[in-house]
């Protein structure tokens, strides 16, 4: 199982409300790392996460996740897929809401447990989520996801709104469920998350300004920051371009 791809996209092209978002692109997502998905908004980073976890109807291209088609009923409880609108239930407790979640796909007690532990969150578990904090609420739909023990977890902008503290926790546990050997995929619209990833994909106007680890794209571009090295890569492929022209 090591050094496989969790995720490989080829020729992906997806188009939504008759205008192409994705226009054909490749991507090789390692497998056991904590790989950032990273642009502006409306760059695509959504929909690419939708294409994954097989909710996003494709025009063409294939995605292929853990060695299946996207999708596949096969992959229902091994992708832990969390949205940016909340899943959970407010007026229900942490433990609740994860039961209900466990149970879909087929879990008990046990793995409710061990998700609720993994975010640290087994002390506030008979809490209603209406009474926790922003950061707790956002590892409440996290323990869901985990709930069916998934190999990969798709998480879409886990961290917005989040005060940079919680965000850094957040990110820690990110690497911790890596290191328990799952894969992640993680977007943000956050340019400074960058340095917390393995990998970076950086994405704009649905396609992939660069794959690289975030010291390679530093080093590469001669940049200080990731905000600098998008930019830098914008810069580029327009003076490209004009080239071509
Ligand atoms: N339901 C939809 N119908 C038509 N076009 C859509 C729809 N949802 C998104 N789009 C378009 O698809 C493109 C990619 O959007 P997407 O939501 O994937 O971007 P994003 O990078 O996730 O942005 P954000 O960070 O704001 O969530 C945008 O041009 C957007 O306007």
């Amino acid at each position: 199982m090591m050094n496989t791809a969790a995720i490989v996209i080829d020729d992906l092209l997806v188009r939504r409300g008759g205008v192409v978002v994705i226009p054909g692109l490749r991507v090789c997502v390692p497998a056991g790392q904590v790989v950032g998905l990273l642009g502006p908004s409306g760059s695509g980073k959504s929909t690419l996460m939708r294409a994954v976890v097989g909710v996003q109807k494709i025009a063409g291209g294939t995605v292929t996740v853990l060695g299946q088609v996207a999708g596949s009923p096969a992959l229902r409880s091994r992708v832990g897929y969390v949205t940016q609108s909340p899943s959970v239930y407010a007026d229900l407790t942490v433990r609740a809401n994860v039961a209900y979640f466990a149970g879909l796909v087929g879990q008990g007690s046990d793995a409710v447990d061990k998700a609720l532990a993994e975010v640290d969150l087994s002390a506030v578990a008979d809490r209603k989520v209406e009474r926790l904090s922003g950061g707790q609420r956002s590892r409440v739909s996290l323990a869901a996801a985990l709930a069916g023990d998934p190999e990969l977890l798709v998480l879409d902008e886990p961290t917005v709104g989040l005060d940079p503290v919680l965000r850094r926790d957040l990110w820690n546990l990110f690497h911790r469920l890596a290191g328990a050997g799952r894969s992640l995929l993680v977007s943000s619209h956050v340019m400074d998350e960058a340095t917390r990833c393995d990998r970076l994909l950086l994405m704009r106007d649905g396609s992939l300004l660069s794959d690289s680890t975030p010291d390679e794209l530093l080093a590469r571009t001669g940049a200080l920051d990731a905000e600098a090295a998008f930019l830098h890569l914008i810069d580029t492929a327009a003076d490209t371009a004009k080239e071509v022209v």
